[in-house]
């Protein structure tokens, strides 16, 4: 699914206004519905108090629009004016005299004294800004912003969570609001998925408003959303008249004394994920354990004990991943670099791999275009400077992708692939998977989706979001703490299933 900026929404609503000659107002009627069909499925009815916060824009039109049809149907509710301007949106004022026609009296709130008493038990709707905020709200509008907050009532918010801006850091993170739950309009928005931003929000879901489906299909977005209607696309399967040849040879590079778990990992991920054949190197304090935990990988070793101080593959392989436990010896760096000289063919490259890389930049210019990195956030620091907030953040990476002609994989709760000045933002896994070695894992399975055959930026999505799947099978069997990176590893194959399920059993599945 396609992630839009604030221009090409606003300009997507012009364009469905211009092709379907309608009015605006009818498209906030059909926001409305949509917002009032969400509420009353669930509410069916329940006389529970509804206190509707509206600003004077479009967002707070919605929610006057909300107001009314919640009214028609007999709910208790309660409207509030955040009267913050005196730019009053034409459909807000519209909206403003259909509610006062069927004698409902918005009171308007002005100040910090006006703040109405919040029940836990209310239900707040959250009209006050929509995508539109463009420079930090009023302090008696943030007070109002907290105090909505501390009053632990549910709260759903129309489009964003108000005091989020859709294309920078908030201005006062006190002043934004703490969802419970967006119903957010046609597409989602790139901050709920950020760690800066995404933190105002529990859950979301994407309201079809019906704007013009040709002009969100030819606008070229910036940002996509990464779910299994666009990874299944991407999947290979596995022919009858194949042999292990057919889905290439990967190879692991790393280790050091204490550190050969991180080889393991890795490389019975690579196996698991499909790797015709996997060659592990290594150190050669690493050769006993290895051959012994991971059976179907051969291990090949460097002539020191406890790190690599020269890495010598006898064979072609067709991919290589390198840098998990590798450590950052003098000996190790030096392996690295001149490895790296010889390498013609993509790689991926984790963990003290990339602090090498950090650490000697002059390097860069030897990794070969295409090769995948993947930084967790301290990584990526260390490879492209500090940033303000994570919008510098992606920009700072496109950019050094497009430099070096790399994939560079951005890991975390939404793991975003940047490839040639695009990302894609990944939807599973969990937080159970913020243990030790999660990551050597996902560097296993790039590598083997990258020998099968899948090219570097396909191996990152596809890799990222299986891994994810993986992560979220294992935790619906143990639960977040007890996950573990082998249990990651382990549940490949039930990621893979959970892929390719038949469409059927799906149809029941929200987002
Ligand atoms: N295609 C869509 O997505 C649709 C969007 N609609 C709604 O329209 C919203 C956008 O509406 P608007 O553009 O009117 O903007 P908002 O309602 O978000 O903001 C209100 C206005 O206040 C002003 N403003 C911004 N920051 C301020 C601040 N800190 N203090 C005081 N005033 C401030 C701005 O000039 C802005 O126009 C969306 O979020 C959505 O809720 C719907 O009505 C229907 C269709
Ligand atoms: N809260 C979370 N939600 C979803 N995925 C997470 C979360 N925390 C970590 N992960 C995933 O786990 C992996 C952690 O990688 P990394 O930080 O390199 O760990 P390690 O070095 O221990 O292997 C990444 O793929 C990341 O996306
Ligand atoms: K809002």
């Amino acid at each position: 699914m396609k992630i839009f900026s604030a221009d090409q929404i606003y300009q997507a609503d012009k364009s469905t206004i211009q092709k379907e000659q309608i009015k605006s107002e009818e498209l906030m009627e059909r926001a409305a519905a949509q917002l009032f069909e969400w509420l009353h499925s669930r509410l069916r009815g329940t006389q529970v108090n509804i206190q509707l916060f509206c600003g004077i824009g479009n967002n707070g039109g919605d929610g006057m629009a909300l107001a009314r049809m919640l009214h028609e149907h007999g709910y208790s509710i309660k409207v509030h004016v955040v009267n913050y301007s005196d730019k009053r949106s034409e459909d807000f004022l519209l909206n403003l005299e259909r509610l006062k026609d069927l004698k409902v009296w918005p009171d308007f709130i002005n100040k910090e004294s006006d703040l109405p008493e919040i029940s836990p038990n209310d239900i707040v709707v959250d009209a006050i800004f929509g995508i539109g905020l463009n420079r930090v709200p009023d302090d008696w509008v943030g007070k109002l912003i907290g105090h909505i907050n501390d009053s632990r009532a549910f709260v759903l918010s129309v489009d964003v969570p108000s005091g989020l801006s859709v294309d920078r850091a908030p201005w006062n993170t006190s002043y934004v609001i703490q969802a419970s739950y967006v119903l957010s309009f046609q597409l989602p928005k790139l901050i709920f998925f950020l760690p800066e931003t995404g933190v105002y929000l529990n859950q979301w879901e994407v309201l079809d408003i019906g704007l013009n489906q040709d002009f969100i299909a030819n606008t070229e977005a910036d940002f996509e959303l990464i779910g299994r209607p666009e990874v299944l696309p991407m999947y290979r399967p596995r022919l009858k008249f194949s042999h292990k040849g057919t889905y290439g040879h990967s190879v692991i590079v790393g280790g050091s004394y204490g550190k050969i778990g991180a080889v393991q990992l890795a490389s019975n991920a690579c196996l698991s994920v499909g790797s015709g054949l996997v060659s592990a190197f290594v150190p050669k304090c690493g050769y006993d354990s290895l051959q012994t935990a991971v059976p179907e990988v051969m291990v090949l070793t460097g002539s020191r004990d406890k790190n690599i101080s020269r890495i010598e593959i006898p064979f072609e392989p067709s991919v290589v991943g390198i840098g998990v436990g590798i450590g950052q010896d003098d000996d190790t760096i030096d392996a690295f670099s001149s490895f790296l000289k010889k390498i013609k063919l993509p790689m991926v490259i984790d963990a003290d791999g990339l602090n090498i890389l950090s650490k000697n930049p002059e390097l860069l210019k030897d990794v070969p275009q295409l090769s995948v990195l993947t930084p967790h956030p301290k990584e990526l620091e260390r490879l492209i400077g500090h940033w303000e907030s994570d919008f510098e953040k992606l920009e700072k990476a496109k950019e050094f992708a497009l430099q070096h002609n790399l994939v560079i994989v951005i890991k975390g709760a939404h793991t975003i692939t940047i490839y040639n000045g695009k990302g894609y933002v990944n939807t599973t896994g969990n937080p159970g998977m913020a243990t030790a070695g999660s990551g050597d894992v996902l560097t296993g399975m790039i590598t083997g989706l990258m020998a099968q055959g899948y090219p570097s930026v396909e191996a990152a999505i596809f890799g990222v979001y299986l891994h994810g799947l993986a992560g979220d099978v294992g935790a619906s069997k143990k639960g977040y703490e007890a996950l573990k990176a082998s249990i990651l590893v382990d549940s490949i194959g039930d990621a893979y299933a959970d892929l390719l399920r038949q469409p059927e059993i799906e149809q029941n599945e929200g987002n």
